[in-house]
């Protein structure tokens, strides 16, 4: 073990001959372009060369190189020693120098590649064949052997590196740390694309009897480090998953300090609330629970019903809505202290609103699609999945409900039994949500009995609903606005995610005043439970479906 590669004091080492192979060939132009500027000497593959060729650039094709044709419809074209020793010789090791001297093979300083794409030729309707042809072989051998030799040779995995490596080589060459971190990306890179052939072996491809499959893998991205965790001494940041859809990780944040951890939270779980409706929904959010939801004709509507369930907890709340922000809205948000908003754009003037106040995040998050089918929970030693709890699961839509108490629903009244049903399942268990004209207006959650939820979803009705805000509307307590306490559950309906146990917490509902209840039923005490919904002459309806959310 002797010497470095040839390069500076800062561990740079020029870049002489470069190595092409890449799939995306976006970009390669002005790489190749400026590479052969540079004096550096070319060598690529078939279709990699043919452009480079065609932009009047001099390459050596690996074939010419190698002496063997590519092969196989190209499953075989890099895979040979001329190109592999040239990558790996670790130029550090005289011994190493003077063997690749002895066999004439000349080193590699660069490799760019990137791979086949194996992931969009899933995605799309491509048989299983034509996916196992897309399992790249010889890129990733390449790429892993660059940077397991970082020390020698930089390897560049993604055009957005182009215009860096091109100035590293106007410079003299890469530096260590830059190898070093074009290496781990490399690294990533092919990593990402193994858990991707990996997962699909594992699941369409093999399969599973109980529809699991036995590999479950998952890859992500650095998004940025985070002030803190959950509390100020937990360190935290935020990962980006490389392979779904950007969802909330990737919202474009167009006010405000930067994201806390707990605004992260609290945002996500606003905007599960707000996407559960398809009418212009609303949902204000303070510990990922919430402290209102409603819809209305248009956002600013179901934003003020929303607010007006709870006033007080909504001061230092997360907003999150289903539509964009109107001026009208955002004049609303201004006049309460709130975190954040997220929403899927801003119409004009709106965000310019929201920018004059300091302290409010503003994100632009579009509404979610495709997104994974399942969720994942972390717990010791492992990890729990399940399907997510879609809004149109069976048992949501009001036509397939049982009747089992009072008289059958008017048309306006099913319709705020099913907006308590669907808004529901955004309070975490125990949840009981009162709910009047499209709003919520008293939510208990989180309860370890469902009796208490109960009393708090009456207590917090009753005691919560005032103005704050110049025109806002209490929803169903507008009458008592400046005079006696609200009795919001006086005429509202109900909500529950599971089943009464015992007839205790839905009397305290009917001690309040509801007119009707929707709740999955099943207990093994239904009948007392719908004996006290009778008794008391109200609507009861049974869902068949629980809507726990832990
Ligand atoms: N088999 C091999 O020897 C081989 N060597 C490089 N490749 C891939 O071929 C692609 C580039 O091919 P072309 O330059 O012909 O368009 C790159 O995505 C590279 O990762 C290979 N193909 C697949 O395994």
């Amino acid at each position: 073990m002797t010497s470095q590669p040839a390069g500076t004091a800062s561990n740079r080492v020029p870049v002489r001959r470069a190595l092409v192979s890449v799939y995306d060939k976006c970009g390669l132009e002005d790489l190749v372009r400026g590479l052969h500027e540079a004096g550096v000497e070319l060598v690529s593959t078939g279709g990699s060369a043919r452009l480079i060729t065609e932009v009047g650039v001099p390459v050596t094709k690996v074939e010419d190189l190698t002496g063997f044709p590519e092969c196989l419809d190209g499953r075989v074209k890099t895979l040979h020693p001329r190109v592999h020793a040239g990558i790996l010789a670790d130029r550090r090791l005289e011994t190493h120098v003077n063997q690749l001297a002895d066999l004439g093979i000349e080193p590699f300083d660069l490799v760019v590649s990137n791979l086949y794409p194996f992931t969009e030729t899933v995605d799309s309707d491509a048989t299983p064949d034509e996916c196992v042809e897309q399992i790249d072989i010889g890129g990733p051998s390449m790429v892993r052997a660059a940077a397991k030799n970082h020390p020698s040779v930089a390897i560049v995995t993604s055009p957005a590196r182009y215009a860096d490596a091109l100035d590293a080589v106007a410079a003299g060459g890469f530096t260590l740390d830059q190898r070093k971190q074009l290496a781990a990306e490399a690294f990533a890179h092919t990593a990402a694309y193994d858990v991707a052939v990996a997962n699909w072996f594992a699941g369409s491809y093999v399969g599973a009897e109980d529809g699991w499959p036995d590999f479950v893998g998952e890859t992500w991205d650095k998004g940025e480090a985070l002030r803190y965790g959950e509390n100020p001494h937990q360190a935290a940041a935020l990962y980006r998953d490389t392979a779904g859809p950007a969802g909330l990780a990737g919202a474009e944040q167009l006010h405000g300090k930067a994201m806390s951890y707990n605004n992260y939270v609290d945002t996500d779980a606003a905007r599960r609330a707000a996407y559960t409706f398809d009418e212009p929904a609303a949902a204000v959010i303070k510990h990922a629970n919430p402290c209102g939801i409603a819809v209305g004709a248009d956002i600013a509507e179901a934003h003020r019903k929303a607010h007006a369930c709870d006033p007080v907890s909504a001061f230092g709340g997360v907003i999150a809505t289903n539509r964009p922000v109107t001026v009208e809205m955002a004049n609303q948000v201004a006049g309460v202290f709130t975190e954040v908003v997220v929403a899927p754009d801003y119409e004009d003037g709106a965000l310019e609103v929201l920018q004059a106040k300091k302290n409010i995040r503003v994100l632009r998050c579009p509404a979610p699609t495709g997104e994974r089918p399942a969720e994942i929970r972390q717990i010791s030693g492992g990890i729990l999945v399940q399907m997510r709890d879609h809004v149109d699961a069976d048992g949501d839509d009001p036509s397939t409900w049982t009747l089992a108490a009072g008289e059958a629903a008017s048309p306006e009244l099913l319709a705020d039994l099913a907006f308590a049903w669907k808004a529901c399942r955004s309070a975490k268990s125990n949840a009981i949500l009162v709910a009047h004209d499209g709003a919520s207006v008293g939510i208990g959650m989180g309860q370890v009995n469902r009796v208490d939820s109960c009393r708090l979803a009456v207590e917090r009705a009753n005691t919560l609903g005032v103005e704050v805000a110049s025109d806002v509307d209490g929803a169903g307590g507008a009458e008592n606005v400046g005079g006696a306490a609200p009795r919001r559950t006086h005429g509202a309906v109900a909500a529950s995610d599971a089943f009464f146990p015992f007839p205790d917490g839905l009397q305290v509902l009917l001690d309040a005043g509801v007119t009707a209840v929707v709740q999955p039923g099943g207990s093994m005490r239904d009948d007392a439970v719908v004996e006290a919904a009778q008794a008391a002459g109200v609507t009861m309806y049974l869902t068949g479906t629980r809507h726990f959310f832990h």
